[in-house]
């Protein structure tokens, strides 16, 4: 997805050294994110190293410098309108602080996709928020990682039981393991 995000030589030695030599938290080379249809305007919340990333939110200011290092993509204070696709957007904000923000700081009007990749205890009251704030469509995409291992319980039961979701699971691991872990994909019906 365009030069700014690590090139495709860069994912696969992240994958080889967390496999052969030290465990890291990327969604890695087995979940990845390839059940999902092609997103224009993507949300992900938690960046890490920025493994997989659009306009992305991440709290942890050392994940962050580390994104602004591998993207080359400018430090986003006061970000401006994302109007180009393609275009890395970080925001070194708490998610519930910022998602409120997306319009106005972004010009976003919906998301095609929201990757949460961040706080399995922040997973469901963003996923309120978004719905709140208006920044879910019809066809809207929540893409969930670690929905077993670390576990997000609540924000389970909430996308299975809604009628507002149509929730599906992806059967993986948890990356460079034999843990089951696995993405939680739920298409907003509202
Ligand atoms: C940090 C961590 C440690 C885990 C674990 O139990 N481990 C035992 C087994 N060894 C091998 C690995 C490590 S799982 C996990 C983790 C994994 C993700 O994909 C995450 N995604 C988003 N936000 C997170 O906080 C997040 C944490
Ligand atoms: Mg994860």
């Amino acid at each position: 997805v365009g030069e700014r995000r690590p090139s495709q030589r860069v994912i696969q030695a992240i994958d080889q050294f967390c496999r052969q030599k030290e465990w890291a938290m990327n969604v890695g080379d087995e979940k990845g994110m390839h059940h999902v249809v092609n997103p224009a305007t993507v949300l992900e919340l938690g960046t890490y190293c920025g493994y997989s990333t659009l306009i992305t939110l991440e709290f942890n200011p050392h994940y962050a410098q580390l994104l602004y290092e591998s993207t080359e993509s400018e430090r986003v204070h006061k970000p401006k309108r994302c109007d180009v696709f393609f275009q890395v957007q970080l925001v070194e904000e708490a998610s519930g602080d910022w998602i409120p923000k997306m319009r106005t700081e972004f010009g976003v009007e919906t998301f095609d996709l929201v990757f949460l990749d961040h706080w399995k205890d922040r997973y469901l009251p963003d996923t309120k928020l978004l719905e709140d704030c208006g920044l879910l469509r019809k066809g809207s995409v929540l893409l969930a990682d670690n929905v077993i291992f670390p576990g997000t319980p609540e924000y389970l039961e909430y996308v299975r039981s809604s009628p507002q979701y149509e929730s599906q699971y992806f059967q993986s691991h948890l990356e460079y393991t034999k843990v089951e872990d696995g993405l939680e994909k739920s298409v907003y019906l509202d």
